[in-house]
């Protein structure tokens, strides 16, 4: 027997997803959005300072293959990404209708969502009426603020003050099919809110908006912070996923990070939380003492929430410097069965314009798996092979490439 690590870097695109054209920021096509490629590029050219400096230093990530699966999935050599791989690699499509968090994991877990989400319009107001008035009647407020799509840290910045004085919940959306509720953890309450958050959900699902999503903070007016204390409230997978063919086989399930909420927690024994920091901490942990057989899934959110909506290149290229410094640390903690698989959701290219998420395919970097190229693989193909590697049945239209 032997464990599985399937690792999620939030948004670490690698570019050159065919049906980028079919997704958008703002009024500008995704065509083109590259994450990675866009970082390692503004780094060799002195662009990408802010606590850093020179050319992407990622050589553990590199190792595995990452340049070279940048170079498959786009056709473009990512500078200072130049090693010949000892791990094994490939690059991955999705086929989901949505370049979202929950269209990504539930695919890479085996399972392509099998609808349309629904989008709220860029409109103020944004959600209908019904919702607006539910929200009400669960917040025992007599409006709300906001009702339009932001990104979280200016709706914060343009309604706190306001939401400190009348109470009334910040309520916002993206081009993510979401509807955010931002709150103050004191002045309004935390469990209020994630209270609020769930209640609301199952009328947001019925409509296939796939996330009521709590969004806390601290601070005063001009100094608003948002803390970890986001939940996702998500609709459940339709069908079995790779949490689930793992569970059902008697074998261990542990999430790190929001595996448990994007999953709601199908499937899942445990789950542990925290900053990424914290959540790399855990993984370690797994590393030392997961029992045979077991999966562990985790969420790397940071990427993703911190750099990518902020279009913030020095930040990005920071936390992924950080995160191959500690992958080095993990991969020597690895026992000889073990997999560790690393890949990714979605793009969220800082280099891009507007805010929001970009279509792209993903990295797949294995350590455990032996060394070489395997070339183009679908993200349902992640779950048959995590599942081939623990001796558990897949299900659904995944191949393993193990
Ligand atoms: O701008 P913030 O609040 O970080 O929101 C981002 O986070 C949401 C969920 O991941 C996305 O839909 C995006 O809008
Ligand atoms: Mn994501
Ligand atoms: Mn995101």
């Amino acid at each position: 027997m032997s464990r599985a690590f399937l690792v999620v870097m939030d948004s670490v695109g690698i570019g050159g997803a065919p049906d980028a054209d079919r997704f958008f920021n703002a009024t500008v096509p995704d065509t083109g959005a590259n994450t990675l490629l866009h970082i390692a590029q503004a780094c060799a050219a002195g662009q990408a300072e802010e606590g850093r400096s020179g050319p992407l230093h990622l050589p553990t990530l590199d190792a595995l293959g990452l340049g070279r699966a940048v170079q498959l999935a786009s056709g473009k050599a990512p500078p200072n990404l130049t090693a010949t791989p000892t791990g094994r690699w490939a690059a991955a499509t999705e086929v989901s209708h949505g370049k979202d968090t929950p269209s990504g994991h539930w695919e890479l877990a085996g399972l392509p969502v099998p609808w349309d989400w629904t989008y709220l319009p860029d409109t103020v107001p944004s959600f209908p009426d019904d919702i607006t008035q539910r929200i009400c009647e669960l917040a025992g407020t007599d409006g709300i603020l906001g009702n339009c799509h932001s990104n979280g840290v200016r709706v914060i910045e343009t309604f706190g003050a306001e939401h400190l004085r009348t109470g009334q919940p910040i309520c916002y959306t993206s081009a993510d099919s979401v509807l955010q509720i931002a709150a103050h953890e004191e002045a309004f309450g935390l469990e209020r809110l994630l209270k609020l958050c769930q209640d609301l959900a199952p009328m947001c699902h019925e409509r296939c908006i796939g996330r009521v999503i709590a969004r806390p903070f601290v601070g005063q007016d001009g100094s608003f912070e948002r803390t970890t204390n986001r939940r996702d409230y998500a609709i459940a997978p339709p069908e079995p996923v790779l949490t689930n063919w793992v569970q059902d086989a008697g074998q261990a399930v542990i999430g790190i990070g929001k595996i448990g909420d994007i999953f709601s927690i199908a499937g899942i024994d445990t789950v542990h939380k925290g900053s990424d920091a914290q959540l790399m901490g855990h993984l370690a942990h797994q590393i030392d003492t997961a029992p045979d057989g077991a999966l562990i899934f985790a969420n790397f959110v940071e990427f993703d929430s911190k750099y990518g909506h902020r279009r913030d290149v020095s930040g990005y290229a920071r936390a992924l410097e950080w995160f191959d410094a500690e992958l080095s640390k993990l991969l020597r903690r690895l026992k000889p069965d073990d997999l560790l698989l690393i890949t990714a959701d979605h793009g969220n290219d800082p280099t891009w314009t507007g805010t929001d998420h970009t279509r792209e395919r993903v990295p797949v970097l294995m350590a455990g798996a032996g060394t070489g190229e395997i070339g183009h693989v679908g993200f349902v193909d992640v779950a048959a092979s995590v599942a081939k590697h623990l001796g558990v049945a897949a299900r659904g239209s995944g191949r393993s490439f193990l």
